[in-house]
């Protein structure tokens, strides 16, 4: 903990007093005793401040000037929370089941609105309220992400995920709009995701009880790899590539997924106590080599259309263009953040299902009457099949991927949240899950319920940002970019799977709905399911 100018004082002054007095070996004895004094009760200081350490420590050096300078009154300086621990601030807030735990905290503190805490030496700020969310979403103050090591580890900031706000992220985000998530793009790779959907059916026909995620995973990523990389695999048959980069992924959605200490106190970052450091520095060399060889590949192939998104980094051209570390990293994202999302979403989509056997019955129904039994789903059904929609629009309701919005934001300016001020510096975040389960917000919130969506106000219901009721991807400058292509994917292949299949429990492990929070909110238990033919 760093001395403030206040606390210097007195320790010298303190210091100075026992010199006179002692010898030296007591003057030792006498000065840490001092230290240690004012140490303990400098940490006790902070700590007594609403919202822990981090926020007294930034406070009682500022708030005197705060008061006199600005308009700021007392009551907008202080925002409602828990004090934690001294030091440690309510760091075991953010571990475990994160949303919940911080959704309870913000009840009992009475601060479901605004609630201030810190997790170590970090200010945080979350809402629990759709409104302050969009006002904090919506906000220019709030454009950039919080520094986590492993994310600048991993090249995450050379990519549009972690990059700080500024000409470099603005010019991201427009390529990839451009080039890949765009409607054009979108519409033109609906073969592969419909050849991709034919061999996961064909897997399933083939296969006895199956844990579906591995399949979802492995299509997700054959999918992604196809409009990055331009790679075509086949589903069930085994190749290194694939195999290789499914590893990478899993390891790099683990140590991003993390809650790191050392991002929080930052006297422990000397020590990497949870490795995370030193596994980022071994995986990132294996993913820039099998990165950068697809992109000599596909240099190599020179003279051919633009076919894919690598194609497109290569093409750019002034200003735009990429140096190849910054494209290694761009694409990496792609595929990192593409993958696990979708198969995340669409396993949650078939546990809920196979729970409300009614509600499966009913899409059957609406896809025999929309599609019919004699021809396969296309995407050009998706609009009619409406009651589908609703059902995934409540499963992004009940079990949002990313439920506190995957990544938090940064103040990059000082600002006012819901009256309060907000200094320049802290981590905002919006706890999703608990607006979408809040009594309030939502008729009987915990009850699996699509016709909310079919019927009354919340018939055209858009989950892309424009309400934050359920915006489970994001809203603002930083919202989710590739929104529209994951529910592209996540419809298309939950209609096709439905379709095709009548979906029961297996027996032997039955459907448990508990989560695990990493980088997505995922089934802890993972899915096992049988299948009926259909057709
Ligand atoms: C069901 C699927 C998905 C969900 C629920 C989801 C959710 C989210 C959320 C909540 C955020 C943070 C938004 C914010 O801060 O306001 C985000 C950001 C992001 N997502 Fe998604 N996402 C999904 C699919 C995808 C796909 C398919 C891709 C790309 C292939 C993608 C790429 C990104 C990127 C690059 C960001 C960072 C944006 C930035 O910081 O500017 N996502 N996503």
């Amino acid at each position: 903990m760093e001395a403030t100018s206040a606390e210097s004082f007195w320790v010298f002054a303190l210091a100075a007093k026992c010199e006179a007095s002692s010898s030296s070996s007591q003057t030792l004895l006498c000065l840490s005793s001092l230290l240690l004094f004012v140490w303990l009760a400098t940490a006790f200081l902070y700590w007594a401040f609403p919202g822990g350490p981090a926020w007294g420590r930034y406070f009682y050096p500022h708030i005197i000037q705060k008061l006199n300078n600005s308009n700021c009154n007392s009551n907008s300086l202080i925002i409602p929370g828990p004090r934690g621990l001294p030091v440690l601030g309510s760091i075991r807030l953010m571990t475990g089941l994160a949303h919940r735990k911080l959704a309870a905290e913000a009840r009992r503190c009475g601060a479901t609105r605004l609630m201030a805490l810190s997790v170590g030496q970090t200010r945080v700020i979350i809402t629990c309220h759709p409104d302050v969310a969009k006002d904090i979403l919506n906000s220019s103050a709030f454009a950039d992400r919080p520094v986590k090591e492993s994310a600048y580890s991993l090249m995450f900031n050379r990519a549009i995920g972690f990059a700080p706000y500024g000409v470099y992220w603005r010019t991201l985000r427009r390529i990839a709009a451009n080039h890949l998530f765009c409607p054009k793009q979108i519409a033109a790779s609906e073969p592969q995701r419909y050849q991709i959907a034919a061999q996961m059916a064909a897997a399933l026909r083939r296969d006895g009880p199956i844990r579906i995620r591995d399949l979802l995973k492995r299509a997700s990523l054959n999918n992604m790899m196809c409009s990055v990389f331009g790679r075509k695999y086949q589903l069930c048959s085994q190749n290194e590539e694939t195999e290789q980069l499914q590893c990478l992924v899993e390891e790099g959605y683990e140590l991003l997924g993390k809650l790191n200490w050392s991002d929080h106190l930052p006297f422990l970052a000397g020590f990497d106590p949870q490795k995370i450091r030193s596994r980022c520095a071994q995986l990132v060399p294996k993913v820039s080599l099998l990165v950068n060889r697809i992109i000599s590949e596909h240099r190599a192939q020179t003279g051919q259309s633009s076919r894919d998104f690598v194609d497109v980094l290569l093409l750019l051209q002034g200003s735009d263009k990429l140096s190849d570390p910054d494209m290694v990293a761009v694409l990496w994202e792609m595929i990192f953040r593409g993958t696990d999302t979708v198969a995340v979403l669409i396993e949650w989509v078939l546990a809920r299902l196979i729970l409300h056997p009614n509600i499966q019955r009913e899409v059957h129904e609406e896809l025999d009457a929309v599609v019919g039994k004699s021809r396969p789903v296309t995407e050009s059904d998706i609009p009619a099949l409406v009651y589908l929609q609703a059902v995934i629009k409540e499963t992004l309701r009940l079990h949002p991927p990313g439920p506190l919005l995957s990544w938090s934001r940064l103040a990059i300016t000082d600002t006012v949240v819901d009256g309060h001020h907000v200094p320049a510096g802290t981590t905002a975040m919006v706890n999703m899950w608990a607006i979408t389960r809040d009594p309030e917000v939502w008729a009987q919130p915990t009850s699996f319920m699509p016709e909310r969506f079919v019927e009354g106000a919340d018939l055209d219901f858009s989950v892309l940002g424009s309400d934050l009721r359920l915006a489970p991807f994001g809203l603002g400058r930083r919202s989710c970019p590739g929104k529209a292509l994951g529910l592209a994917t996540v419809s298309f292949w939950v209609a096709t799977l439905l379709h095709k299949f009548e979906w029961v429990n297996s027996e032997r492990d039955p459907v448990s709905l508990s989560e695990v929070l990493r980088l997505s909110c995922e089934m802890a238990v993972p899915l096992t399911v049988k299948v009926h033919p259909r057709r």
